[in-house]
């Protein structure tokens, strides 16, 4: 890996930088096992997360899921309690399960995503978290690294700012130039297959699919540049 034609990276924070994505995969197999056994609905699967969760904005990946079993629920309000049959009822169903592991068991980021860090800041390489997650402050804080994001694009700055989120390639870019970076300069990393869609459907300079469990062929079909399953991988001779 040649680092000299780079100058920023932009990364995903749950299942890169952080363990999340196995906290909000446990948290989404709960709560909608539960609920689609209410309705008689084909079960839950694993691939269920690849295929509608994971990556996407909290209530798009609902409408999604929901969508998947041909099941119709209304929108509802992002302020709907957590036991309100609407679409942000049951995303905010599975945010209270998401917080309350985060709380008990709190965080560490992958060993092998800091030495990457550490490795890139010592070359001036500019870091922004480009995370669907509105949780994604809490986790960077939990995990202890959050002062290295001078940008974070998260679910909240898109909502806030009307953002199209993941596969839409919008936060990267609003990512790139808030660094003040050219997106052919920036490297993007993502996990999830909607968000290499993102990174492949921008104008960035190479494409990051770090494997955790959604298979390298698909991270390539969905326009991975390269796929490693340890960030580490990517530390080159000179650090
Ligand atoms: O519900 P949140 O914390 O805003 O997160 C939205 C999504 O954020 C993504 O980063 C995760 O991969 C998804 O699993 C999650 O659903």
């Amino acid at each position: 890996m040649n680092w000299d034609v780079y100058e920023a990276c932009l990364f995903d924070l749950d299942g890169v930088l952080t363990p999340t994505a196995e906290v909000h995969m446990r948290a989404w197999a709960d709560m909608f096992s539960e609920f689609l056994n209410s309705r008689g609905a084909e079960p839950y699967t694993d691939a269920d997360y690849f295929d509608h969760l994971d990556g996407r904005p909290r209530y798009e990946g609902v409408a999604a899921l929901l969508q998947s079993r041909d099941l119709e629920l209304p929108q509802g309000d992002p302020s709907d309690p957590i036991d309100a049959e609407t679409v942000c009822g049951l995303g905010n169903r599975k945010d209270a399960a998401f917080n309350e592991v985060l709380q008990r068991e709190g965080i560490q980021p992958y060993p092998g995503s800091v030495q990457l860090l550490d490795a890139l800041a010592e070359r001036g390489i500019r870091f922004a978290v480009v995370s669907s997650s509105k949780n994604a402050r809490p986790v960077l804080e939990a995990a202890g690294i959050l002062d290295r994001f001078p940008v974070i694009v998260d679910g909240r700055v898109a909502a806030e700012e009307g953002i199209p989120g993941k596969p839409e390639p919008d936060t990267f870019t609003a990512a790139a130039e808030r660094l003040g970076v050219p997106g052919k300069k920036s490297v993007v990393f993502e996990d999830a297959l909607s968000g290499v869609r993102a990174g492949a459907a921008g104008d960035f300079g190479l494409v990051v699919g770090v494997d955790r469990g959604t298979g390298a062929d698909r991270l390539t079909e969905a326009g991975a540049d390269v796929v490693v399953t340890d960030l580490a991988e990517l530390i080159d001779e000179r650090g």
